[in-house]
């Protein structure tokens, strides 16, 4: 499949290498307002191409995006360290009313793949400048924190991450809910399989991989400047689901008619994904800390969406 993606900083190139890596595209266009950089990008993943499958990769301006079936949204500003995803909205909204008519002039029929901070109300924002129904505008979302909860829990357990099954919703952020009542591992829930392996888990333990997984974001930023192959890996992974129309079960935000009693918000839950986008939304069973704690990330992340909704195009 072909895929776009505008905005070839570290998270826009080093998912067009993941993508190359993993065979989830076929031509990858990197499209940035710094086309030196783009171009530079595209040049250095081509020559990892012949240690993969066949695929082009160039950089190109928006008319090079027709045909795309994916179009990753990766363009806007990152968190400096310390700072917060939500206190990158507004910058970010503006890159959105600039770059979304673009994409969708050159290619009207892509599902647009979102992974510019802050995550959830970037979705909701693209969704309603492209017009386009929630199904065909995707979150990367909480995927990639499913993926660190998965990874915590199975290095404290002894085993492969592949084999840990665990969500994180709501937001991609610092109210996202780590479901640990549904968590489980051997096909058993996760602290029955933890004693089973003779690793039980300790509060302090569920203490320790909860901060990991929720400050995962901020710990790395303030080692390396910024994250990029977590959620790289993350985007060629929704990427794949799409173009080989898998019905894959991805943690990723698209805007829901309703959640918990909060109206037209954008966040993570367990969605099927196929050619079509996302094919269904599988709600979770939640305790009722889960449910009151996803009740409350809903209702910020509807508070931020109004705050800025105002200034939109
Ligand atoms: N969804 C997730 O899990 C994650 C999201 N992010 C987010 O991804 C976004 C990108 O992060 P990085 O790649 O680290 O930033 P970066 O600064 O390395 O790259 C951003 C790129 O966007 C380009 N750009 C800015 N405005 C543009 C416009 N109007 N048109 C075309 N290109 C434009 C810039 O030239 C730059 O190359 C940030 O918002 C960051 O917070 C980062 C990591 C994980
Ligand atoms: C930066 C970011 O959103 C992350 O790594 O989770």
């Amino acid at each position: 499949m072909k895929v776009g993606i505008v905005g070839a900083g570290a998270v826009g190139a080093t998912a067009g290498f993941a993508m190359v890596m993993s065979g989830a595209a076929s031509e990858v266009v990197l499209v940035d307002m710094n086309e030196k950089l783009a171009a530079a990008q595209a040049q250095d993943i081509a020559h990892a191409v012949p240690f993969a499958r066949a695929a082009q990769v160039r950089q190109g301006g928006y008319a090079a995006l027709a045909g795309a079936g994916v179009v990753v949204l990766a363009a806007g500003v990152a968190q400096r360290p310390g700072e917060t995803r939500l206190q990158l909205l507004e910058r970010n909204a503006a890159v959105f009313g600039a770059i979304i008519p673009a994409v969708l002039a050159a290619a009207p029929d892509a599902i647009l793949l979102v992974a510019t901070n802050p995550l959830d109300v970037m979705t909701q924002i693209a969704t309603r400048i492209s017009g386009l129904p929630p199904s065909r505008v995707i979150g990367s979302g909480t995927i990639l924190d499913t993926a660190r909860f998965r990874a915590l829990l199975a290095d404290r357990l002894g085993v492969t991450p592949k084999s840990v099954h665990a969500h994180v919703v709501g937001e991609h952020g610092d109210s996202e809910v780590l479901l640990w009542s549904g968590a489980s591992v051997a096909g058993l829930p996760v602290d029955r399989g933890a004693e089973r392996l003779k690793r039980p888990l300790t509060a302090e333990d569920r203490a320790a991989i909860d901060e990991g997984v929720r400050r995962a974001a901020y710990h790395i930023i303030d080692g390396k400047g910024h994250t990029a192959f977590g959620i790289a890996g993350g985007l060629s992974r929704i990427v794949a689901a799409i173009a080989g129309d898998e019905r894959a079960v991805l943690t990723c935000s698209i805007i829901n008619d309703e959640v918990l009693g909060v109206p037209d918000v954008a966040l993570s839950l367990p969605r099927v994904i196929g050619a079509g986008g996302v094919l269904e939304t599988v709600m979770p069973d939640l305790s009722e800390a889960e449910a009151a704690a996803l009740k409350r990330s809903a209702e910020i992340l509807k508070e931020a969406v109004t705050s800025v909704e105002k200034s939109l195009p």
